[in-house]
């Protein structure tokens, strides 16, 4: 279906549930993140006879893990390959970070194949560049398990780490999980991004979710995307760091689906 392939794309693995003539949602996670952060999503979504997709993004999870630096180009060009392996002609998009910097890019490149986006703790622009050419090598030369605590400490609340602790833990493993050159590869395509020349393309309706307390993509960076994207709203959901969705599932599930039901 797809006849964009600017870059090679890699077969990423995904996991499809609900009723296969559901509308098709697509969700797209975070760098450091697998298919199973959207767990919350899954059972709320499915029972509102949605399809629902979710893919580990290429690196990560059990998704090849072809040499970097990738980019964003890459990551949509798997994305597009994976709606035509499932015959979605358009979807839904949901992403977080760099799930919505890929949103963002087919909202952009691709929009005849996207019916709506959502865009969680995410940002257009992620500096500085320096700090993820750093990151990309440690995890080079260290592994993963070496900046998992320290992504885990981003991706929830303080308080959300102390009430839960086991499920810090899941996701501290998640991390830690991920293939070194798969998670440096990603940070590359993220120092390399820069959408926000190119956000009053997105034509899609979109959804702008916004961590109140997420230091890794704060609220400012949501105001410039909510501002630039022509028909977009913000919404600032309060006890929620960068893995807002896992952290407040309810509140983000709801405005998920909220702005499905009306785009539907
Ligand atoms: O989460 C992402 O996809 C990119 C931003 C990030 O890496 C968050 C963090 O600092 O761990």
């Amino acid at each position: 279906m797809s006849e964009f392939s600017m870059s090679q794309p890699v077969k990423v693995h995904s996991v499809a549930e609900g009723p296969a003539d559901g509308p098709a949602v697509v969700f797209s996670g975070s760098l450091g993140s697998d298919h199973r952060m959207w767990e919350p999503q899954v059972k709320p979504l499915v029972d509102k006879g949605f399809r629902v997709i979710r893919y580990d993004t290429r690196g990560q999870g059990a998704s090849p893990v072809p040499p970097g630096p990738y980019t964003l180009e890459d990551l949509g060009g798997d994305l597009l390959a994976l709606l035509d392996e499932h015959g979605v002609e358009r979807a839904h998009f949901v992403g977080l970070s760099l799930g919505g910097m890929t949103g963002m890019w087919l909202g952009v490149n691709a929009p005849d194949r996207i019916e709506s986006l959502t865009l969680c703790c995410t940002s257009a622009k992620l500096g500085p560049p320096r700090m993820w050419a750093d990151r990309a090598r440690t995890v080079r030369e260290n592994g993963t398990g070496s900046v998992a605590e320290a992504g885990v400490g981003r991706w929830v609340t303080a308080g959300y780490g102390a009430a839960y602790p086991g499920s810090v833990g899941y996701l501290r493993e998640m991390i830690a999980s991920v293939p070194a050159e798969g998670y440096a590869a990603s940070c590359e395509a993220i120092e390399r991004m820069d959408l926000v020349g190119d956000l009053p393309k997105i034509a899609a309706r979109t959804l702008v979710i916004a961590g109140a307390e997420d230091p890794a993509t704060p609220v400012e960076h949501a105001e410039v995307i909510a501002g630039g994207v022509p028909d977009a709203r913000l919404e600032v959901v309060e006890g929620a760091a960068h893995l807002g969705s896992f952290e407040q599932p309810e509140r983000f599930t709801a405005l998920i689906l909220e702005h499905l039901e009306v785009a539907r």
